[in-house]
């Protein structure tokens, strides 16, 4: 596993940063220190069948959580990224107690999850940008109601948590809108309300800023940051918006087929991965690749448009000029690096004798 340096991981306290990789020898394995999620050589292995020729089927084994160990401590904000089908929603499931680990270890807030389902789930809040836990056909102040009821949720303490939502999210004109009439950004918004009403002091949020305009997505990351810092909450974010992490997290854990690949910073993970930016031109008409930009090369030349890529640490504005002086330029956008980039890259260099 590829681990964050000191300088990368600014606290590494706070942060957790020393955990082990897929063989459990780091702080979680040596079980020294607590943390509120814990997880010691977890796996979760399915079992598939596969057709094998016309009438024939072999049973496979999928090993979708291959002996994970982390911990994250009470408060922090950690992102869990990777690949797809490299093992986060298997993991997350496992947190929630929806689905039991095959070996190893888990505990949240010193509950095992799949013991205590219940008990647990009124510590835990879980947001699936994918999916809505409201009601599709109730209006949304009604679809509140019935979280209230579920989870026994004191009037007051429903009353504080309802109204600061409201406030901060945006809610008030959507309260008596039934839910299948929100737009995305809306239901996700309305979604993590949800989830917040019975104060949990864990947050499990499966890409919460999926499909979302630029101003919902800053309205949701404002949000989540006042969460975290002002109740404290515990929040565990997956997404492959690296800029969620970059707003939202001080640490981050890169899983890919089902092992811990990096536990760090994410300035750590950007140089291991020597994370690239890219800047897409359009140029008045087509052009041989665009040469001589300081700290940039042309990778990809279709007609009148040309991809310049350049590390992601560096300003795009030296090289947005450098291409303006010397090319006719119409348009222009720079492409943030891909999760998936970052972690090939990773193993690029692994390889790298
Ligand atoms: N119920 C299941 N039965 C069999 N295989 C499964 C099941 N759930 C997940 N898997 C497999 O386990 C692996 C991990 O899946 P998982 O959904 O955890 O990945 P993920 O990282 O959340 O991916 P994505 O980013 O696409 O949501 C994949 O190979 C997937 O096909």
């Amino acid at each position: 596993m590829r681990s964050g340096t000191g300088d990368t991981v600014r606290d590494p306290e706070e942060t957790g940063a020393a955990v082990c990789g897929p063989e459990g020898t780091g702080a979680a394995a040596r079980g020294g220190e607590s943390g509120f999620i814990e997880l010691d050589g977890v796996e979760k292995v399915f079992h598939v069948r596969r057709k094998a020729g016309r009438l024939r089927r072999v049973r496979e084994e999928v090993r979708a959580v291959d002996g994970i160990s982390f911990r994250v401590p009470r408060g922090a904000m950690v992102g869990y990224i990777g690949p797809n089908g490299a093992g986060k929603s298997t993991t997350v499931k496992m947190l929630t107690g929806i689905l039991v680990p095959s070996g190893g270890r888990l505990r949240v807030a010193g509950i095992d999850p799949a013991r205590e389902r219940t008990r647990l789930a009124r510590r835990v809040g879980v947001v699936f940008g994918q999916r809505t836990t409201l009601w599709w056909d109730l209006p949304l102040r009604d679809s509140y109601e019935l979280v209230r009821r579920m989870y026994r949720i004191p009037e007051d303490v429903y009353r504080r948590n309802l109204e600061r939502c409201v406030e901060l999210l945006d809610l008030a004109a959507l309260l008596p809108v039934p839910v299948r009439q929100l737009s995305l950004g809306q239901r996700m918004r309305g979604d993590i309300a949800a989830a917040l009403l019975h104060d949990p002091e864990v947050l499990y949020l499966d890409e919460p800023t999926i499909g979302l305009d630029v101003i919902s997505k800053a309205k949701v990351r404002g949000f989540l940051r006042e969460v975290n810092a002002e109740q404290g909450t515990t929040v565990l974010l997956t997404t492959h918006d690296l800029t969620d992490i970059e707003q939202l997290c001080r640490r981050v854990m890169v899983i890919d087929h089902g092992r811990l690949v990096y536990d760090g910073g994410l300035d750590g993970l950007h140089a291991v991965g020597r994370s690239e930016r890219t800047l897409v031109v359009d140029l008045e008409r087509a052009l041989p690749p665009i040469e001589g930009v300081p700290g940039a090369r042309t990778v990809k030349v279709e007609g009148p448009r040309q991809w310049l890529a350049f590390p992601a640490a560096q300003s795009a504005a030296p090289v947005v000029s450098a291409v303006a002086e010397r090319y006719p330029l119409v348009d222009l956008s720079v492409r943030e690096p891909d999760i998936e980039d970052v972690i090939s890259r990773m193993y690029a260099d692994n390889a790298a004798p």
